[in-house]
């Protein structure tokens, strides 16, 4: 049972196939076999039941003119000498009856020999003997007729004697006619039952094969409906991961319970989906990787120069639509001595503290941009010239106030500015460039509006 299970699809589809195809084989050779068997046995009906049926009729008749023979020799047995010369006409009318009789004879002598009999044989040796006790009863009969013919007339004994034998010869006819029709009627019950049979067990088998052929239809469209359907489930889940941009889960493995072709398609494609969606979230993160180098500052992670213009370039065309933004560029103070005294190293470390502490202080949609060298810029959307100020501010006294461990004391100066209408890139980061030169000008630490 369970290598059938483990078995290939084709290999259970040509099993199924295979167990139909021998079940019909049966079928057919049971009809074979059984229309052999109903022709013999037509075959024998046609050899003994329809010669018999019309011996059966020429019999009757027969027995019909020994009546009329008999009646009007009782009425009148002088003239039925003259007229029917009755000797010639009983004799003539005994041959036929004894032709016929050893026709019948002959007929079921030969069905007995030949056709070995398969049914009703006592019927058939039934009617032979009452032939036997027909002729001697005849030849009786017979005896007492010449004499009675010959005498030319009859006593009332006589008479009654002719009239017992004429009733024993009648008797026995009736014996051998009613032996004939039960035989016939015999044949055909028993080809009857025959045929019932035939038909009935034909269509079992065939009402098994109709259902096994069914079975095996239905069984095949299942698996096909629900693998297949499994497998269209995977690819509608890439495709619409694909479509949503997020990341393709990874399938999940089951112990598959048994081997075949769409066993093995499902377990390619659940490995193919894996390697894509390894594929795709490796894709995402250099992209990712990418986007942070093209858009950051190696050093202190702020935003680059070319973010920057990018930026700016949005917030003037929404400005000009009647939006506003403001600026607040900075810039650390004596820096050269920083470097100077510290090291380059150190003045690294400057920047990039000075980077973390202002990220951290600034609302979500504002951004610190590095413009180069220690010029950093802060871009403020919706934001008025007063609350970059304010912000500025409240970064120039924390800056200020920084006491980290391995790195000098030191401040920065702002220059703040707002967008003004006509403003360009250039003017607007003019103003506020003048607006720190002015900062630096007044002693530095410290916030300069322009
Ligand atoms: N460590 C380090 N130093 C840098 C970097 N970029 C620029 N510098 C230095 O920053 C210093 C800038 O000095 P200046 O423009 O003269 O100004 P300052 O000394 O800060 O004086 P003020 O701006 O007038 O207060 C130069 O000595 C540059 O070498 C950098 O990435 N790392």
């Amino acid at each position: 049972m369970q290598q059938w299970f483990n078995a290939s699809l084709q290999r259970k589809i040509s099993g199924l196939l295979v167990v139909l195809l021998s079940f019909l084989f049966v079928v057919i050779l049971y009809s074979i076999f059984k229309l052999k068997l109903i022709s013999a046995e037509m075959h024998e009906v046609a050899e003994i039941d329809v010669p018999l049926t019309a011996m059966l009729s020429e019999l009757e008749m027969m027995q019909l003119k020994q009546h009329l023979f008999i009646e009007q020799f009782r009425l009148n047995p002088k003239q039925a000498r003259v007229e029917l010369k009755p000797e010639q006409a009983f004799a003539a009318q005994r041959e036929a009856l004894k032709a016929l009789l050893d026709k019948t004879e002959l007929v079921l002598n030969k069905s007995l020999q030949q056709h070995q009999v398969r049914f009703a044989a006592a019927e058939h040796q039934q009617i032979l003997v009452s032939i036997q006790q027909f002729h001697q009863q005849s030849d009786s009969f017979e005896q007492y007729l010449m004499s009675a013919l010959q005498q030319g007339h009859t006593t009332e004994q006589q008479w009654l004697k002719f009239e017992d034998e004429a009733t024993l010869l009648d008797q026995s006819m009736m014996s051998i006619l009613r032996h004939m029709e039960k035989l016939t009627l015999e044949a055909s019950r028993y080809t009857d039952k025959h045929q019932n049979e035939f038909m009935l067990v034909n269509t079992g088998l065939g009402f098994c094969a109709f259902v096994i052929g069914l079975y095996l239809t239905f069984y095949i469209l299942q698996i096909f409906r629900r693998r297949i359907g499994r497998i269209q489930a995977e690819i509608k889940n890439v495709q619409q991961s694909i479509e949503l941009g997020e990341p393709i889960s990874s399938p999940v493995f089951h112990q598959p319970d048994h081997q075949d072709e769409l066993t093995e398609l499902e377990h390619d494609l659940k490995m193919m989906v894996q390697r894509l969606s390894l594929e795709i979230s490796n894709r995402q993160e250099i992209e990712q990787q990418l986007l942070v180098l093209a858009t950051r500052d190696k050093l202190t992670g702020a935003f680059n120069r070319h973010k920057w213009d990018e930026q700016l370039r949005m917030e003037l065309s929404l400005a000009e639509r009647g939006g506003l933004f403001s600026i607040a560029m900075l810039d650390v103070d004596f820096f050269k001595k920083v470097n100077d005294q510290c090291g380059h190293h150190t003045g690294d470390k400057v920047l990039q503290a000075l980077t973390e502490h202002i990220s951290r202080r600034l609302r979500k949609t504002d951004s610190l941009f590095r413009l180069g060298g220690e010029e950093f810029v802060i871009l403020l959307p919706q934001q008025k010239a007063e609350a970059a100020c304010q912000l500025a501010e409240m970064l120039r006294q924390h800056i200020a106030s920084l006491e980290e461990p391995g790195l000098p004391q030191f401040t920065i100066s702002f220059g703040v500015t707002e967008y003004q209408q006509g403003d360009d890139k250039d003017s607007v980061l003019k103003r506020a460039d003048q607006a720190l030169y002015q900062a630096k000008a007044m002693g530095r630490n410290r916030v300069q509006l322009g």
